[in-house]
């Protein structure tokens, strides 16, 4: 049997946003987070999802001290973040890393891929101590996300979204996180894009043991990376369970009414996919001449979130030729 390890514990999380009263108008009060309670294991994707304006975000937020909390309490690694001083915090910041939904954003447009992996890593020395120089570190960093080392002279706007995705994992990579924060990480993505990353994570997280809180509205992507998945209504988790549990027989009626709302095409086998087969989840391969690869993909992803079961779609260069090798189901 192996050990769990709690890397993040929330306690009875709350918080009001205070709008001060100014121009003769009265302040307000929005408490926006009830008691919000849930454990992450090492090594475990938990999802949070729930309707816009729910209260994921700023859970994340909550988390990664970028908000003061009202009450309540995070803990990372046994450490309460809540009562510390930004000093002290500071080491700590480094294990907690984001990925934003469109990293161009978060990135110095002005910065090369260089100094977007080294700046921060420059700020702990103790990085570098400990795991190596920086060129070597940032070599390493890129191959782990499926990126050439010659990218590193290139700014961020000469890469496509899912390129840029990648470099986003990678700063958050380098900083070698306990828990990483993904909020909304893959919707400004195509569906196959998405995929790749989905992917990505999911070999990442094998790899390295990574412990990922994925905040989003997807709950095809939800269904496919995610071990555990809290549902989120208006500030509070009504229902949290293992994925599968929580797709196949939810218990609270608004997770019912969420997984309804996901879009189904029919239930007949498309050409290139595979049905759900016992403990090897969909698979999906490339279809001859015209077949439609997205059409399938996104069949599959949702067929995978309506069964509950996992679905890899192995990345390599090119989704033909990943889809043939990995593909080894007779029948097909
Ligand atoms: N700085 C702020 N001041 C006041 N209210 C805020 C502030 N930031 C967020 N809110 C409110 O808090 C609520 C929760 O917002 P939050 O962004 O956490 O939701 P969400 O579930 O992540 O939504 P989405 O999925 O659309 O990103 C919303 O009603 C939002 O308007």
């Amino acid at each position: 049997m192996t050990v769990q390890e709690t890397i993040l514990s929330v306690r009875n999380l709350n918080k009001v946003y205070e709008t001060p009263a100014a121009w003769g108008r009265a302040g307000t009060r929005t408490h926006v987070v009830h008691d919000v309670s849930f454990d992450i294991q090492r090594g475990e994707i938990l999802g949070l999802m729930g309707e816009s304006g729910s209260g994921k975000t700023t859970i994340g937020r909550l988390i990664l001290q970028l908000l003061h909390a009202t009450s309540g309490q995070v803990a990372l690694e046994g450490c309460d973040l809540c009562g510390m001083t930004t000093q002290a915090l500071r080491p700590l910041r480094a294990r907690m890393q984001m990925i934003f939904q469109d990293p161009l954003f978060a990135f110095n447009p002005r910065h090369t891929v260089h100094q977007i992996l080294g700046t921060p890593l420059r700020l702990h020395p103790e990085l570098v101590e400990r795991h190596g120089p920086v060129d070597e570190q940032i070599r390493h960093v890129l191959s782990q996300v499926g990126l050439p080392a010659d990218v590193v002279h290139r700014y961020p706007k000469a890469f496509s979204g899912g390129q840029r995705q990648r470099i986003g994992i990678a700063r958050a990579l380098i900083m070698r996180p306990s828990l990483i924060v993904a909020d909304e990480a893959t919707s400004a993505l195509d569906v196959c894009v998405q995929a790749q990353i989905l992917n990505l994570l999911l070999d990442l997280r094998d790899e390295l043991d990574l412990t990922i809180l994925f905040i989003a509205h997807d709950l095809t992507a939800m269904g496919l990376v995610c071990d555990r998945v809290a549902v989120m209504l208006r500030g509070r988790i009504v229902e949290i369970a293992p994925t599968s549990e929580l797709f196949s027989r939810p218990r609270h009626p608004y997770t019912a009414s969420l997984l309804q709302a996901i879009p189904r095409i029919g239930t007949k086998a498309m050409p290139g996919v595979a049905p759900c087969m016992p403990g090897k989840g969909t698979q999906v391969q490339d279809g001859d001449g015209g077949c439609p690869f997205r059409m399938s993909c996104r069949w599959a992803v949702a067929q995978c979130a309506h069964n509950g079961t996992a679905l890899r779609l192995l990345e390599k260069d090119h989704w033909s030729a990943c889809v043939r090798e990995d593909l080894d189901l007779p029948g097909l």
